[in-house]
């Protein structure tokens, strides 16, 4: 079975206007909310390839109730533990650019914490524990690399989308797959990662620091893989961004979709890179019909 795992889910609410004017009245042109927080969407994006998964975390209050009933239409099973202080909204403005505006977390009380420790000590060897996002300033800032190391002793794979400090300190804990976006490695390493040899150079780093597959996601200029064995970077033609929100998230599902049903790393790759990128050049999050029309799009090098 795949476990998500989002410590800080959302209600995500998207809108549209003409331009943004600092200090001026806008007039909403459309607007949508969705139940988010990247192991949500990775969720949602498994269940739209095909693949079941449960969705664990925190959510509380109304916005809370949002989500849990979202993600019940959506058909997703989910354990969430329930908080008192409402779920954090994020606000994703899209005009001439996108601008993002992320809510306050509630509080997430120690025996809340302890709640989702017990659960993820039921994991077993055949699970897969996807951990991803943000953490609330309330939960200990190390909580990924203290769970990775109760999941290495029940031999559980963990995929680890984070960034910063909770990214730093869990890589020694051997996360089976990261998937950083290139300012984020840069981030890491203290150094700015443009190009694909960059990439490579800064994700085999991360090899070094532990993480077993590394995807470094540079949006609309490719993809690269890397592990131990091999090296690949990913192209697709240029095209305009519609809706990134959730495009690195897709990766991480495309890639887990293919690996669990036995697929190679360089499969699993170019399914990551499709689903990413398709739900990028999209409104809504990526469906299988989309990603086998872009799938001869990718050309995938070996490095
Ligand atoms: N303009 C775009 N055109 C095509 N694909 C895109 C575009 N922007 C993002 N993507 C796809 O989404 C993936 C993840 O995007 P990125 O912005 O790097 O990640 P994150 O959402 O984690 O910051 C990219 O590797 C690429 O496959
Ligand atoms: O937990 P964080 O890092 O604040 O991120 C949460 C936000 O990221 C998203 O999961 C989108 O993530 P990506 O665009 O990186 O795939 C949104 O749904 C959510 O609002």
């Amino acid at each position: 079975m795949i476990y998500t795992v989002t410590m800080n889910p959302s209600i995500d609410y998207h809108v549209w206007i003409k331009t943004m004017v600092e200090g001026t009245i806008h007039q909403a042109q459309k607007e949508w909310k969705t139940a988010g927080g990247k192991g949500i969407n990775v969720s949602k994006v498994l269940r739209n390839l095909g693949s079941v998964s449960v969705a664990l975390g925190f959510v509380g209050g109304f916005t809370g109730s949002f989500i849990r009933q979202q993600l019940d239409q959506d058909g997703i099973e989910h354990r969430f533990i329930p908080v008192t202080q409402d779920s954090r909204m994020n606000i994703k403005i899209k005009a001439e650019r996108e601008t993002d505006l992320s809510g306050v977390s509630p509080l997430i009380p120690k025996v809340a914490i302890n709640e989702l420790m017990d659960q993820l000590d039921h994991l077993t060897s055949d699970d897969f524990l996807v951990l991803a996002g943000s953490v609330p300033a309330s939960v200990p800032a190390d909580i990924y690399r203290i769970i990775m190391q109760r999941m290495n002793q029940l031999g559980v794979r963990v995929i680890l989308d984070a960034k910063g400090a909770a990214l730093d300190n869990a890589l020694a804990e051997r996360p089976f797959l990261i998937k950083p976006n290139h300012y984020e490695l840069g981030e890491l390493f203290g150094a700015s990662v443009e190009t694909t040899e960059e990439a490579v150079h800064y994700g085999r780093r991360a090899l070094d620091l532990g993480a077993t597959n590394v995807i470094v996601s540079m949006a609309g200029q490719g993809a690269v893989f890397v592990n131990r064995e091999k090296a690949f970077a990913a192209q697709f033609p240029k095209q305009q961004a519609v809706n990134s929100i959730g495009a690195g998230d897709s990766m991480v599902a495309g890639f887990l979709y293919a690996y669990t049903r036995g697929q190679q790393v360089k499969e699993a790759f170019q399914l990551a890179v499709a689903a990413g990128s398709t739900t990028a050049i999209s409104e809504g999050f990526c469906t299988p019909e989309k990603i086998e029309a872009f799938l001869p799009h990718i050309t995938i090098t070996e490095l």
